[in-house]
């Protein structure tokens, strides 16, 4: 009887790592799905293409049952989970099935023969024939220079407005013209249907699926067995769609590559954004990564020539980018700087605004109505109980809330610990920049977008469509308001507040900062006859920051030149490469104890001569969550393979040092980790 190698879903900490042996009637071609009996369960399983340890003398169990209506999932998708697997350091069996719909994994055969005759129903939107834009000059030249191809890897550097997004469409064109599938990645969940409705209209006859979180377990297997199938051409999708089963990839978008959603923050902490790159190679496939705001890692990588670098400075249309300017809040009346945060220049600039019929975007990057509530007779403050955080005064329902573990309780009418009734708001979120811009803009229609507006399915779509719609005069919002958007009568961009970036423990918050800065200034002036009169507006306490001085500027160069420097000289990414060790526990001490320990074993392994460097365990930031104690440990090398041999070699050991820690809870490690 043929034996086959099988991997099953496999947790973290299984002594389970590598695939399973089965013997099967037959030979099953690898790629294929089966039901393999697992100590006294069923599970699915996926039969690998090689790598199943024989242990002579031992009766194999048989495969159960195997999925025959599926055609296989392919070599190239194999080796795709297989890297990820051993890059990020999970096991093959726990990305191969998180990469599969739910759904599919709990099918037999039977079922699964009736769900694909179902797909019959998946049809093209249909529709007249598109209008082409015609290509501007610039447009004309990244196209071409992608489709001579060389490199297959090219970064999109084009300015807010520059229209990246028609290179996508035409190069998604170019590849369905030469019978491959197009996969276009998106950072959001929001930016999913107004891209899906561009692609509808522009490719009327074919066939357009997407993927993400917000589909149901029914929609997600339909999508994935579409494109599994290669029966829809074109894939939108989040993050989790880097792994779609794809058989004819010929082009893989990433669109804003810098977006830090890109990045999962659980499981295998992959980067969809690295591992569409290592999937362009290994499939031969055209890889587009586009952004206003390139991160430095791809930045570095296009300056010395790794990637083929596209540029697009010029909005369409010819309108210029809006003009910054920085309110020195250093001169501003206190009154106005502390008990309202609306400096006179800003209330100037929204009420021509208001004037002239235009609109507003206000940005702050804080949700709730104030980040903490205090007692102005003792000193208590709305502290989370389970957390090392404070909770957040939500006013529109009257509750404190922890962003953080989520623990709510009504607010309450008087000082919890001294009676008094006199408990006072202490800073500003997005709600109270509401309330105080509509009391000091009477008339103004105020509207406010953020994660606490549109919790409610389709919210997030009219309130922007009411935007769009001109119903809107000033709108309040988080950075989710500052991307993508292509609004066209917003001529006045203003940053509240955005001072805190400039001095985070975190390196890359600058780099955040600016980005998301510099997205924001692109939310205005996009339509060219009001380009001339659009500005974005900073606040600050530190006007000669030289982050705010390439701001200024629109000069993303010399922001990255300056950035790329400053992180060559502290040995810090894309100069270097670093993983996070994090470790949970009941207390501090434990978790730090057991990174510790952790530690030792990675000397004895030789890091230190292996170029790896350990720097000493710290609390994270916020070190209790939910009752939960958190540390972590940085380890950093100037060679990836280096780091990446000492994690091989040192992770399997980290299994067994459990044992000796009473108190760890779990730990988990963050390879090319995004936030430190
Ligand atoms: N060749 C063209 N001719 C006319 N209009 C165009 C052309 N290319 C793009 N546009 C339009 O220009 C606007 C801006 O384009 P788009 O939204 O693609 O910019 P973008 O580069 O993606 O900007 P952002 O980074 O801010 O999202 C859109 O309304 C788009 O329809
Ligand atoms: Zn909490």
């Amino acid at each position: 009887m043929p034996t086959v190698a099988v991997v099953v879903d496999t947790p973290q900490h299984s002594t389970v790592r590598g695939p399973l042996s089965y013997a099967a009637d037959e030979a099953l071609p690898a790629g294929a799905l089966v039901q393999v009996p697992l100590g006294r369960r069923t599970v699915c399983g996926i039969v690998w293409p090689a790598g199943a340890e024989e242990e002579p003398g031992v009766e194999l169990k048989p495969v159960a049952g195997v999925l025959r209506s599926l055609p296989p999932l392919p070599a190239s998708w194999c080796r795709l989970v297989e890297f990820a697997a051993g890059y990020y350091q999970r096991s093959v069996g726990e990305v191969a099935h998180a990469a599969l719909p739910a759904e599919l994994r709990k099918l037999d055969d039977a079922q699964l023969a009736q769900r694909l005759k179902k797909l019959a129903k998946l049809a093209p939107a249909g529709g007249p024939a598109p209008q082409l834009p015609e290509l501007t000059e610039e447009q004309v030249r990244a196209l071409e220079a992608l489709a001579q191809g060389g490199a297959p890897t090219a970064l999109l550097h084009g300015s807010t407005g520059s229209g990246k997004t028609e290179v996508y469409l035409r190069a998604v064109a170019q590849a369905l013209q030469a019978g491959r599938q197009a996969l276009v990645l998106v950072p959001e969940i929001n930016l999913t249907p107004q891209l899906e409705a561009r692609f509808a209209e522009r490719f009327p006859d074919r066939l357009i699926v997407s993927l993400h979180s917000g589909l149901t377990p029914a929609q997600r297997l339909r999508h994935w067995l579409a494109a599994h199938l290669g029966r829809a051409d074109i894939v939108l999708g989040t993050r989790m769609a880097v792994f779609a089963s794809l058989p004819r990839l010929g082009l893989v978008v990433v669109d804003e590559e810098h977006d830090p959603s890109y990045k999962s923050q659980e499981g295998a902490r992959y980067s969809a954004r690295d591992l569409a790159v290592y999937r362009g190679k290994l499939e031969g496939a055209t890889v587009l990564l586009g952004s206003a705001t390139p991160s430095l890692e791809s930045w570095y990588q296009a300056q010395r020539g790794r990637y083929l670098k596209l540029s697009m400075p010029t909005r369409i249309g010819g309108g210029a980018l809006p003009r910054v300017r920085l309110v020195d809040m250093n001169h501003v009346p206190k009154e106005a700087a502390f008990s309202h945060a609306l400096s006179p220049p800003l209330m100037e600039a929204l009420q021509q605004r208001l004037a002239r019929g235009e609109q507003s975007l206000v940005l702050l990057n804080r949700r709730g109505y104030a980040p903490v509530l205090q007692c102005l007779e003792c000193a208590w403050k709305s502290g989370c109980p389970h957390c090392s955080a404070w909770r957040v005064f939500h006013r529109s329902d009257r509750t404190l809330r922890c962003h953080h573990c989520g623990y709510t309780e009504r607010v309450p009418r008087a000082c919890p610990e001294c009676g008094n009734p006199d408990i006072q708001p202490l800073g500003r979120g997005t709600e109270r920049l509401e309330e105080q811009l509509a009391v000091s803009l009477p008339g103004a229609r105020v509207a406010r977008i953020d994660a606490d507006t549109t919790r409610l399915k389709g919210t997030l779509e009219s309130q922007l469509a009411s935007v769009h719609a001109g119903e809107v005069d000033v709108l309040v919002g988080t950075q989710m308001v500052a991307k993508g958007h292509d609004f066209r009568r917003v001529t006045l961009v203003a940053a509240v507040n955005p001072d805190a970036a400039l001095f985070s423990s975190d390196f890359r918050a600058g780099e955040r900062l600016f980005a998301l800065l510099m997205q924001a200034a692109g939310r205005a002036g996009r339509d060219a006859a009001q380009a001339g009169r659009s500005e974005m507006l900073i606040q600050t306490w530190h006007p000669t920051h030289p982050l705010y001085a390439a701001l200024r500027a629109h000069d993303y160069e010399a922001f990255a030149a300056e950035t790329l420097g400053e992180r060559e000289m502290a040995g810090l990414p894309p100069h270097a490469h670093l993983a996070l060790l994090r470790a949970e526990a009941r207390t501090q001490e434990a978790a730090q104890a057991w990174l510790q320990d952790a530690a030792r074993v990675a000397d004895e392994l030789g890091a230190a001569a292996a170029g790896v460097t350990l720097y000493p365990p710290v609390p994270m930031s916020i070190a209790r969550v939910a009752n939960v104690e958190r540390a972590q440990m940085l380890l950093e090398a100037a060679s990836r393979p280096a780091l990446q041999r000492l994690l091989s070699a040192w992770l399997p050991e980290l299994h067994g040092l459990r044992g000796a820690h009473k108190g760890l809870l779990r730990w988990a490690i963050d390879v090319d980790p995004l936030a430190i």
